[in-house]
């Protein structure tokens, strides 16, 4: 029985005053018996204010990004180190703003993969094909090129210790979520594909879905066997919103 982990990824949005009331709304509304876990990825600055916040809460932090090297003369970077000495437990990898905007490819991907779980964090490894690839039928073809690239640099083992989220580029930020068919579809064929590399990871990895979750839709795409919890953006920054998801998901 996988736990569901409900992930709030707040993305370039906040300020110190936002925070707090966001925080305390979520401690405050967080029900102690929930049975599924709970993490928010604040942008990296605010992490410790974050931390500082939750108290002894049950709500895991991450981080949103992290670099491939260790460290050393990079500039604006920060080291899994860095984030797992501030009390991460948890990086987001190969987001698809990562991978569109700043070009990160499947390789780059792959390599802070392996950093971050070397530093004691646990990847959630970002999967998804655009519309266009989705509209020319390559949804597959593209995710599961994104998770050979994991797989073929660090191995199938590394998936142990790896949480997957599906996140159709055409769904995030967009409200339009795609279907619990849809997502059950590609979440079980990616559980498929790891399968034939492991059973033992297939059965219990974690895959996410992402891309305009919320309250409204969370419980028919939570109730999907192979979707295991949600990384969720926009929502996330809404406390109501955010522990509605997380309480249907517990
Ligand atoms: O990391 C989160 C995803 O990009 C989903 O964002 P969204 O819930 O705003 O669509």
């Amino acid at each position: 029985m996988r736990t569901k982990l409900i992930a709030g990824n707040w993305k370039m949005h906040g300020s110190k005053s936002f925070i707090e009331t966001l925080m305390n709304g979520m401690t405050g509304q967080l029900n102690a018996a929930m049975k599924s876990d709970v993490l928010v990825c604040p942008p990296t600055i605010y992490i410790p204010l974050v931390k500082n916040l939750i108290g002894d809460k049950a709500i895991a932090v991450g981080g949103q990004d992290l670099s491939e090297q260790e460290q050393g003369a990079y500039t604006g970077e920060i080291s899994g180190d860095m984030l797992k000495d501030n009390g991460c437990q948890y990086v987001i990898v190969g987001h698809s703003e990562r991978r569109s905007l700043y070009c990160e490819t499947d390789i780059l991907v792959a390599h802070k993969t392996g950093k971050a779980i070397e530093c004691g964090l646990t990847p959630i490894l970002c999967v998804g094909e655009t519309l266009e690839q989705r509209e020319k039928g390559t949804t597959m073809q593209v995710v599961e090129q994104q998770l050979d690239a994991v797989i073929d640099t660090l191995g199938i083992d590394a998936f142990a210790n790896i949480v997957v989220a599906y996140e159709p580029v055409w769904a995030i930020g967009t409200g339009v979520t795609a279907s619990p068919d849809q997502a059950q579809e590609v979440h079980s064929a990616i559980r498929a594909h790891l399968r034939n590399k492991s059973a033992q990871v297939a059965e219990s990895i974690k895959i996410l879905y992402g891309g305009s979750m919320k309250a409204a839709n969370a419980e028919e795409l939570l109730a999907q066997p192979d979707i295991d919890g949600g990384l969720i953006g926009g929502a996330s920054l809404k406390a109501d919103e955010f522990i509605a998801i997380c309480n249907i998901a517990g």
